[in-house]
């Protein structure tokens, strides 16, 4: 598998597919950048008047729900169905999900235009699978990934989308599979928008790939095993931040398949 998930890097590095992300406020500019270290082509556009041509030009769309506000998320909703009507692959990030109806309501009415792929924290997961079975604290995790696997199988036959539960371990469902990364660094959790990176790189991912779900796999390989190497060089948060981006950059074939740890069932 080590192969499949490197040649994706490289088609990545090589195709540069162009990314139209909505995004919040807070990761604009770093998910931009991981995604032009990764090799993509980043778009950040949010006019309701845009949306169609834009989507008709990119390779992917990226909804991210963190700042949510009235007008976003009417772009946000049209984004979804324009990407679902015209067979463009597209990611959700349901950034906070649980906690609150406005950001629920949005999330149900964006689900009905069926993600290719669902990525989020273990809370966000569950959340967005049962809303109020657990807290969602904030933007941060409150559970282990291992936790929201029920429920993440349950939007996965509900949708027919591929769901991504991130954390210490990463795991990627569909309904043939599930795949576990072990690869990341406990520090990337002090860094604000590593989980939103990691879904920007999963929209340049899916945007190349035929299969989604290795698509996905190499998407969060990569980004772990970034952060990983960064981790290592870097005295704190904020050193962690730029050093990630350089090893999107830089990583060699050698770093990548000496470091990934990954199982398939
Ligand atoms: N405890 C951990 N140990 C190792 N790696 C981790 C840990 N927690 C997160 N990571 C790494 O960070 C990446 C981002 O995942 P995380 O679950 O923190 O996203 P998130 O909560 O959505 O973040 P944000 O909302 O700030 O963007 C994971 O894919 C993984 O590589
Ligand atoms: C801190 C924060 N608040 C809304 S979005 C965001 C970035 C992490 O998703
Ligand atoms: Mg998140």
């Amino acid at each position: 598998m080590e192969k499949i998930l490197w040649e994706q890097v490289q088609l990545v590095r090589q195709q540069s597919p162009l990314v139209h992300n909505i995004t919040n406020f807070v990761v604009m500019n770093n998910t931009a950048n991981a995604l032009l270290a990764a090799g993509a082509s980043p778009i950040m556009a949010h006019a309701k008047s845009e949306i169609q041509e834009m989507i008709g030009i990119a390779h992917s769309v990226v909804i991210n729900m963190g700042t949510l506000d009235e007008y976003w998320s009417e772009s946000m909703i049209l984004a979804a169905k324009t990407a679902h009507s015209t067979g463009k692959p597209w990611v959700l990030d349901p950034v906070g999900a649980g906690a609150t109806s406005f950001r629920d309501e949005v999330l149900h009415q964006l689900l009905q235009h069926q993600p290719t792929v669902i990525r989020g924290n273990a809370s966000e997961i569950i959340a967005l699978a049962k809303a109020n079975t657990t807290a969602t604290k904030g933007v941060d995790s409150t559970a282990q990934s291992n936790e929201a696997i029920d429920a993440a199988r349950s939007l996965v036959d509900q949708y027919g989308t591929i769901v991504c539960i991130s954390g210490e371990t990463d795991i990627i469902l569909n309904s043939q599979q599930e795949i576990f990364i072990k690869n990341g660094h406990p520090l990337m959790t002090k860094v604000t928008g590593l989980g939103c990176s990691a879904t920007a790189l999963i929209g340049a991912f899916i945007g190349i790939t035929q299969d989604k779900a290795m698509a996905v796999a190499a998407a969060m390989a990569f980004i772990g095993i970034a952060g990983e190497l960064a981790a290592e060089e870097s005295k704190g948060p904020g050193s962690l931040q730029v050093n990630l981006i350089d090893k999107l950059y830089t990583i060699t074939e050698q770093e990548f398949s000496n470091r990934l740890k990954i199982e398939r069932k």
